[in-house]
């Protein structure tokens, strides 16, 4: 079996946390704290988190806390939904939630749910259910779930359910992996996952595996590293993983790293870079791959950090 080269992976990793000018650096700026996330978690599960200096990244985290209490991509950048969940799962892989002051991050995400049990992204109010599952995962690992409408956040959830048994962006949108995993992951958080149909749902999902063992996001899609973590986590927490072929995905994620300079790419021969990096890491945990650490499929993390976590007062 083609091997993963776990110490090309962590130094590319280092590599992208130092530079701070080139070309992906200046890209992922604004999403830097989403960058954080993925690198860290990623070291993590390769079991090679303490090569960083866990308080350097816990205060540049916290300077990109805005006083609203919602976090920016950047320092001073405009509070979003999308990286205070980041942030949370930062500092939660370090065990350091205690440095935030809980109150006040959960009440800026409460403050994003709207009469209809829909959450928007931030003050300018896009909604999507990308913002539900952050908003409730958000929640979940502050232990702060009481703070929203989770009863109407579940039903306008369902609302966003197709024909096909997968889910879209807003009532009616298209089914698409990545929607789907957020609004599997939400209802397998607040534990209503008898809303969906498994086997149906379960039957749009195995049908993303393509000839070369990939999966794609929607039909007819090239396939890409990182739904092998949209579908994947979603197949898994409904119960039918077993429908794809999981070998044949283990080898397309391997064929996708750049054994000479480290970093997973999209699909075979593109350029690396952190975000598919995480996926194809995390995906392959999913897969049992050997020497991983175990991650929950639905909060995105590895699951020793609940453990951690429990010890305090009781992660559910
Ligand atoms: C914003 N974004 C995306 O739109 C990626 C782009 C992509 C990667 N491979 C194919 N396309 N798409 C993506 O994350 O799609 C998964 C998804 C879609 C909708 C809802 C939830 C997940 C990526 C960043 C990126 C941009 C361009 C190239 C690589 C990574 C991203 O930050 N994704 C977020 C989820 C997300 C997705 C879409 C958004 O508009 C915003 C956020 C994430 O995974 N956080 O941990
Ligand atoms: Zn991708």
């Amino acid at each position: 079996m083609a091997e993963l080269m776990t110490e090309k992976h962590v130094k590319y990793i280092l590599s992208v946390e130092k530079k701070k000018d080139d070309f992906e650096s200046v890209v992922m700026e604004h999403l830097r704290v989403n960058g954080a996330y993925w690198g860290l978690t990623t070291l993590d599960i390769l079991g090679k988190l303490d090569a960083v200096d866990q308080d350097e990244v816990v205060s540049w985290i916290m300077q990109c806390q805005h006083e609203s209490g919602g976090f920016g991509g950047n320092i001073g950048h405009d509070p979003h939904i999308l990286y205070t969940l980041s942030a949370i799962q930062v500092l939660a892989l370090f065990d350091k939630i205690d440095v935030l002051d809980v109150e006040n991050v959960a009440n800026y995400i409460a403050s994003l749910q709207n009469e209809d049990g829909s959450f928007s992204g931030d003050m300018w109010g896009e909604i999507d259910t990308r913002f539900s599952y952050i908003a409730i995962c958000s929640l979940a690992l502050l232990h702060r779930l009481d703070k929203i409408n989770v009863e109407r956040a579940v039903k306008y959830i369902v609302s966003c359910k197709n024909l096909d048994g997968g889910f879209g962006c807003t009532p009616g949108a298209e089914s698409h992996a990545g929607q789907i995993f957020c609004c599997v992951g939400a209802l397998a958080i607040t534990g209503s996952l008898h809303h969906v149909d498994k086997d149906l749902l379960g039957w749009w999902l195995c049908e993303r595996q393509v000839k070369s063992g990939g999966l794609n996001g929607r039909p007819e899609k090239l396939p890409d590293v990182c739904y092998s973590w949209w579908v994947l986590s979603s197949l898994i927490m409904i119960d039918r993983v077993h429908w794809i072929d999981k070998g044949k995905l283990v080898n397309f994620i391997l064929d996708c790293q750049d054994k000479e300079n480290g970093g997973i790419s999209d699909r075979p021969d593109d350029a690396v870079d952190v975000f598919h990096t995480y996926f194809g890491v995390a995906g392959l945990s999913l897969l049992e791959f050997p020497g991983l650490k175990a991650i929950d499929p639905a909060y995105a993390l590895p699951v020793d950090v609940f453990a951690a976590a429990s010890n305090h007062d009781g992660m559910n």
